[in-house]
């Protein structure tokens, strides 16, 4: 059935998104607060900075206007960084004149309070103004999706009622969703493979081959995996979609803007430079400080997350930090 969605976050993310509910046959309203971005999404069909050389389909509406984007809202999907879901659910609550399916397809761990974004947004947006929470992630580059290029996710929500919802919004011939229970699992999977990312781009950029990039993504899945079980994640939601599934995607891709900072930190490049050169968010440094700070917290041995928090946030050198990981005390590959 048609269905009225307002998309949050003109970006790579949310319009690649917007563009799979459109052709999907949904009326999408996408919201962004940059007036000319808005207004070229609407007359040029493009979102040239996000998505360059993309003609975006006509039916694709775009608002500035939050209050005009949600009207009639059956869902209502935030794309925006991480940082900035807090503020932008508390202006929607404003708002709001529908009891919508709450939508979140970000990745990362707020700063502060360490809180996964369903948290967030659940404590934002009163229960009476919303129906349940649902968190869309798996390996999935917008510039992937954007051109129809085969794609499978996960929806995950405690009721899977409202994941199968979501599974619907988005189905179709190259964009598949597999629906999953496990909120915790799957919004820990998504925050924290950033992370990894950022080291895994790191290993290239200092020169290291293949073996160093499937040492880091198999030991980066163990303490993912790790620190999720002791937020109260289902261990096997790491061998799906949104764990392993995404930790492959975004450790080995060009188009992951966490695995390309990382290959310019492991370059020479400063954080600053490195985050100049992107102009798109790199979630992975956030989630770094906010995961590092979780693991000290739950006492979680995280000691690939724990090295690059040093070299992002304490200036150690990053040759120096690939060669002391690989001094530390052997272990067992059983020890969880
Ligand atoms: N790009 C991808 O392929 C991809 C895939 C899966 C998940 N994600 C996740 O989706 C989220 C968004 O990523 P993206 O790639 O679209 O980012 P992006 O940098 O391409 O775009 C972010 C958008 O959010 C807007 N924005 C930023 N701060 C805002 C604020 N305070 N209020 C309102 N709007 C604000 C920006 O103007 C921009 O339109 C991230 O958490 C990312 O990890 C991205
Ligand atoms: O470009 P990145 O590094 O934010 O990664 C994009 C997606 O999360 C991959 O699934």
């Amino acid at each position: 059935m048609k269905q009225k969605i307002a998309v949050l976050g003109p970006g790579s993310w949310g319009t690649a998104l917007a563009k799979v509910l459109v052709e999907n046959g949904h009326d999408v309203t996408i919201w962004g607060r940059e007036v000319d971005q808005i207004a070229e999404i609407n007359q040029q069909h493009t979102n040239q900075h996000y998505l360059p050389d993309l003609l975006l389909p006509l039916e694709l509406k775009a608002e500035y206007d939050l209050k005009t984007a949600v009207t009639g809202a059956d869902a209502i999907l935030f794309v925006v960084p991480t940082k900035a879901i807090r503020s932008v659910a508390a202006q929607l609550v404003a708002v709001l004149d529908t009891k919508p399916v709450i939508i979140h397809a970000s990745k990362g761990l707020e700063q502060g309070t360490h809180k996964r974004i369903s948290q967030v947004l659940m404590e934002e947006i009163p229960a009476d103004k919303r129906q349940d929470v649902v968190v869309l992630s798996g390996p999935s580059h917008a510039e992937e999706v954007a051109v129809r290029d085969i794609t499978t996710i996960t929806a995950a929500s405690k009721n899977l009622k409202y994941a199968e919802y979501v599974q619907q919004l988005f189905m179709n011939d190259y964009f598949r969703i597999y629906t999953n229970d496990d909120v915790i699992g799957v919004e820990t999977g998504a925050a924290l493979k950033n992370i990894i990312a950022l080291g895994s781009g790191a290993i290239h950029g200092l020169g290291f081959g293949d073996n160093a990039k499937a040492a880091i993504m198999t030991r980066g899945l163990a303490e993912i995996s790790r620190l999720g079980v002791a937020m109260g994640a289902d261990p096997l939601t790491f061998i799906g979609m949104s764990g392993v599934g995404d930790l492959i995607v975004t450790c080995t891709s060009v188009h992951s803007r966490n695995w390309r900072a990382g290959d310019l930190l492991g370059r020479g490049h400063n954080l600053q430079e490195v985050l100049d050169n992107m102009g798109m968010i790199v979630e992975g440094v956030s989630t770094t400080k906010a995961a590092y700070e979780l693991s000290q917290e739950l006492n979680v041995e995280m000691p690939i997350t724990e090295t690059i928090y040093k070299v992002l946030y304490e200036g150690a050198d990053v040759q120096e930090a690939a060669k002391l990981i690989m001094l530390r005390d052997g272990r067992s590959e059983k020890e969880f």
